[in-house]
């Protein structure tokens, strides 16, 4: 006897399941399965497909109609940080930008003040909110960064918040140590970043990867090469925040060091773009950033997909640069400004979003954890194109419902 069965299910999105991210035309592909149902017992994926009569339940979950998925997965946060700045708002209307305001000692700088200020409790308490947020948005797979700390201490105290949101929830988590974030007031750049290398080792325990922000007027490309050869050197997989704002070549020093992903890449080079296509380096796509920034210039996703990249799509949730939780909106803003197709969205955020983390996620085959999410929507393009609200209706984590969107019609 089986756990639960998922009848009537109008259409069921399936992303491929494949040992290396879908490349290129690959990410347009996508198997979608109509009147079908999915069978689970503990917590696994029995069977998904045609709706048959082959299978019996002890319990039983009518889809009345609605779309079915794997849960999303979001490969960049960095969700555990204190405070907020809406006061940069206004700044940036005022015409001060990003950078400006990082080098006035704002931004960035000011999030490492209030998260060395919090507590490990309080750090825990906000971030359990946006958690819950993101697990009503349909994502049951988390990235988190560190990079609000700046110092042993606090980089250590935010991982190990970190750590314990994943086992206070049914999400899986993955964590990255990112001490390279900023460089702290009135340090010196190449001192501060030795102190980060020499955290690595430590970092370790509590990080899967390291990741560092190479930016101008943050960490060089040199500075950032040497880091991430320090982490591989320890056997930690290493990302890049790179090419975000300036050219440096962040996303060619990130293939050259195998990262697992190189992130933001919307000033990424031509030459760049065309070493995708021999790497299985995931090009982490942030336009909820670009459009934060108010900026009009946006990852050129198409050039990378046509080169035969690999691209995923996060929500860079941060309270600078992007201040949402709500990756569904992501996948508005990837149809709106990145001009990447339904199918590319949806495979961007399940399968290719898993190997940007290295979670064996984001597709419904048997044996597979029964992360599912029932979506109030006529068919999967709907999600993308009604955007800013949340259309997830069902969220199933390893085979139990764990949210139903109040409001809505109770599923029968
Ligand atoms: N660009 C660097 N880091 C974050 C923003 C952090 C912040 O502004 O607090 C990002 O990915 O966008
Ligand atoms: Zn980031």
């Amino acid at each position: 006897m089986n756990d639960t069965i998922i009848r009537n299910i109008g259409a069921l999105i399936l992303p491929k399941k494949s040992d290396r991210p879908l490349k290129g035309k690959e990410m347009d592909e996508l198997e979608i399965i109509e009147g079908a149902m999915i069978v689970i017992k503990d917590g696994q994926v029995v069977y998904r497909g045609a709706a048959t009569d082959e299978y019996e339940a002890s319990e039983e979950l009518d889809a009345s109609g609605m779309i079915a998925s794997p849960a999303l997965v979001d490969p960049h946060t960095h969700v555990v940080h204190g405070g907020s700045r809406e006061h940069e708002m206004s700044l940036k209307r005022q015409g001060v930008d990003y950078l400006t305001i990082l080098e006035q000692g704002g931004g960035i700088l000011n999030t490492v003040e209030q998260t060395r200020k919090a507590t490990h409790q309080q750090l825990v308490d906000k971030a359990s909110k946006s958690i819950t947020r993101m697990i009503q948005h349909g994502v049951l797979a988390v990235e988190s960064k560190s990079g609000y700390g700046l110092d042993r201490e606090n980089e250590l105290k935010q991982l190990k918040v970190s750590r314990e949101i994943s086992e206070k929830f049914p999400v899986t988590m993955r964590h990255t140590f990112l001490g390279p974030h900023a460089i702290p007031k009135g340090a010196d750049g190449d001192a501060f970043l030795d102190d980060m290398i020499n955290l690595l080792e430590e970092a370790k325990d509590y990080a899967d990867f390291a990741d560092i922000f190479c930016e101008t007027g943050v960490f060089t490309i040199e500075q950032s090469r040497k880091y991430m050869e320090a982490a591989n050197a320890l056997g930690m997989r290493v990302k890049i925040h790179a090419d975000e704002i300036d050219p440096l070549g962040g996303l060619e020093l990130a293939i050259e060091q195998n990262a697992i992903s190189a992130d933001h890449l919307v000033a990424a080079s031509e030459a760049g773009k065309k070493m995708l296509a021999d790497t299985d380096t995931v090009a982490v796509l942030l336009p909820g950033t670009t459009f934060y920034l108010g900026k009009d210039q946006f990852a050129d996703a198409r050039g990378m997909i046509e080169n035969g990249g690999a691209i995923s799509l996060a929500t860079d949730y941060n309270p600078g640069s992007c201040v949402t939780d709500n990756l569904q909106m992501i996948m508005a803003i990837a149809s709106l400004k990145l001009k990447m197709t339904p199918n590319e969205i949806w495979n961007a955020v399940t399968v290719n979003a898993a190997h940007a983390i290295d979670v064996d996620k984001g597709t419904l085959e048997a044996g597979d954890q029964a992360d599912i999410v029932l979506w109030d929507a006529p068919n999967h393009e709907y999600i993308p194109y009604h955007y800013g609200v949340n259309h997830a209706h069902t969220v199933i984590a390893r085979g139990q419902v764990i949210y139903r969107q109040p409001g809505l019609e109770p599923i029968r």
